[in-house]
C-alpha cells in the first residue's frame, strides 16, 4: 500500500462559523488544482485544500487498504468538533478507480482545511500534524478571503478520444452481438475525449466546478484528486443509521429535438420524452438491471429495505433519466465507505452478470478507465458520508494540463448503436460547458 507513513499526532478542530455565497470562492487560488476537494449540492456541503494526510492503493484490495488506513486514521485522531454534524471533524475525501486493473491509483486524503455549510450552519476544520501550531488566521478572516478568478476559465481544445466518436456505434453493434449471443444481458460502455490547455497550462479547476454547480445545481459537484464533475447519481449515502441510494439508468435527450429522435417520431404528433422514457421496454429493463444490483448489494446490510416499484423521471438540464431511490436502516455497523465498496461497481456503470459484462467492457472499450464510473465521496470520523458514482466528469492528467472527459450508457438487446452514440455526446455536454467548450 503505498502511502506516507501516518504522523505521530493528527490534530483535528472544527469551529462553527457564519458561512454566506458562494463556498468555491473560498478555495484560494494558488492552490493545486490536484489538491482541491469538493462535495456540494443546491449551494451546500464542503469545499476544502491542502493535504493532511493520504493514501493511494490500487488492484482488488484498493478498498479493503483504503478502509484499514482510515481506521488507523480515525484512532490516530485527537478531534475537538463544536459542530458535530455529518462531515464536520474528522473528514477524508475519496476516489478509486473503476477496475482493479486500472493503472490509476485510488485515493483518499484528509485536506488540511474544510469550509462546510449545511441548512444554514457553517463550519472551518483545520487540520495538523506533530507538534505544528493552529493556523494563524482565524477562520472567519480566512473566510473573508475570495477567489478573484473564479469566472476566468482556462482556454482549452477537444482532441478525439480513445475511441473516436465515429467510430463508436461499430463498438455499440460489437456489444449487441454478446447481448443477443446471450454472453451477457446488459453492458455500460464508456468513452472518452482528451482536452487540452490551449497553451499548455496547467488546467484550474475552481471554475469548473462553479459551472458545474451554476448549471447542475442538483446533481453533486465533486472534486477530489483531479477527478472533477457533476454526478446525478448516488451509489450510498449513511447518515444516522440510515443508508440511502439513487439508482439512475434510462436516459433520454430533453429538447425539442427528442421528439423526433426515434423512427416512430411524428412531428406533427410530438410525444412528452418523459413519457417516452418512462414507457420504453428497453430503458425500463436497463434501469431494472441497475436496480437488482444495488438491492442485491444493500440487503445484507439493511433491514427494512424500501424499493419502489416503479422509477420516477429526474430531470436534469440537458437529459432525463430513470431513477429509483432507495433507502434502508443499517443493521451491519458498516462505514458508508465499505458500502460503496460493496455495491460497487454496480450495473448501472457495469452491467449483468457482473463479471462477464466487466469482461465485455475491459474487451470492447479499449481504454482503462481511471476513476471515471467508480465511486467518489467523503467518509466523516462516525463512518457516515456520501458516495456518489464519477459520472459526468473529466481526470486531470498527472501534469494537470489535459483532462480526459467520460461518457458512457448501458446496451441492452434493442439498444440502437446510433442512439447511443448520441447518448453519450448529451453526456459529455455537461464538461463541455463547464470547460467552455461549444457543445455539438
Ligand atoms: C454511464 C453513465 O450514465 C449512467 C447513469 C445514468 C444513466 C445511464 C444510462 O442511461 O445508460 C448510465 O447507466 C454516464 O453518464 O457516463
Amino acid at each position: 500500500m503505498p502511502s506516507n507513513p501516518l504522523p505521530s499526532r493528527l490534530r483535528v478542530r472544527t469551529v462553527p462559523v457564519d458561512v454566506t455565497g458562494d463556498l468555491l470562492t473560498r478555495i484560494p487560488d494558488e492552490v493545486d488544482p490536484r489538491e482541491v476537494v469538493t462535495w456540494l449540492r443546491e449551494g451546500d456541503g464542503m469545499v476544502g485544500w491542502g493535504r493532511a494526510v493520504t493514501v493511494r492503493t490500487s488492484g482488488p484490495a484498493r478498498f479493503a487498504d483504503a478502509e484499514s488506513w482510515w481506521d488507523r486514521v480515525r484512532e490516530l485522531a485527537e478531534v475537538e468538533d463544536e459542530v458535530r454534524d455529518a462531515g464536520s471533524g474528522l473528514v477524508a475525501f475519496g476516489s478509486f478507480a473503476y477496475s482493479p486493473a486500472s493503472a490509476d491509483e485510488s485515493v483518499l486524503t484528509v485536506p488540511r482545511v474544510v469550509v462546510g455549510r449545511r441548512d444554514g450552519q457553517g463550519w472551518v476544520t483545520h487540520v495538523v500534524l506533530d507538534d505544528e501550531p493552529w493556523p494563524p488566521a482565524h477562520p472567519a478572516e480566512m473566510l473573508a478571503r475570495s477567489n478573484p478568478r473564479i469566472d476566468e476559465l482556462d482556454p482549452v481544445v477537444e482532441t478525439p478520444g480513445t475511441v473516436p466518436a465515429e467510430r463508436w456505434p461499430e463498438v455499440v453493434g460489437r456489444a449487441v452481438e454478446r447481448i443477443t449471443s446471450g454472453a451477457v444481458e446488459k453492458v455500460v460502455l464508456a468513452r472518452d475525449v482528451t482536452v487540452r490547455h490551449r497553451d499548455g497550462d496547467v488546467v484550474r479547476v475552481a471554475p469548473v466546478l462553479e459551472r458545474l454547480q451554476r448549471r447542475y445545481a442538483a446533481t453533486w459537484t465533486f472534486a477530489v484528486d483531479g477527478l472533477v464533475g457533476a454526478t446525478p447519481e448516488m451509489l450510498v449515502r449513511l447518515q444516522g443509521g440510515r443508508a440511502r441510494s439513487r439508482v439512475l439508468a434510462g436516459t433520454i435527450r430533453r429538447g425539442a429535438a427528442a421528439l423526433h429522435e426515434t423512427p416512430q417520431g411524428d412531428p406533427e404528433h410530438p410525444v412528452d420524452p418523459r413519457l417516452r422514457l418512462v414507457s420504453s421496454e428497453k430503458d425500463l429493463d436497463e434501469h431494472a438491471y441497475a436496480v437488482r444490483s444495488v438491492v442485491e448489494a444493500l440487503a445484507p446490510h439493511c433491514s427494512d429495505l424500501q424499493v419502489p416499484t416503479a422509477p420516477y423521471v429526474l430531470e436534469l438540464p440537458d437529459v432525463y433519466h430513470l431513477a429509483t431511490d432507495l433507502t434502508g436502516r443499517m443493521r451491519s455497523g458498516a462505514t458508508s465507505l465499505r458500502l460503496a465498496a460493496a455495491l460497487h461497481p454496480s450495473a448501472a456503470i457495469c452491467g449483468t452478470p457482473t463479471a462477464a459484462a466487466a469482461a465485455v467492457i475491459a474487451e470492447l472499450e479499449g481504454m482503462d478507465r481511471g476513476r471515471y464510473s467508480g465511486p467518489v465521496g467523503w467518509v466523516d470520523g462516525d463512518g457516515d458520508g456520501d458516495w456518489g458514482i464519477a459520472l459526468r466528469c473529466g481526470e486531470l492528467a498527472p501534469d494537470r494540463r489535459s483532462l480526459r472527459i467520460f461518457a458512457g450508457g448501458g446496451i441492452v438487446a434493442a439498444s440502437n448503436p446510433h442512439a447511443e452514440l448520441a447518448e453519450t455526446e448529451v453526456k459529455l455536454t455537461a464538461m463541455r460547458h463547464a470547460l467552455g467548450l461549444a457543445t455539438r
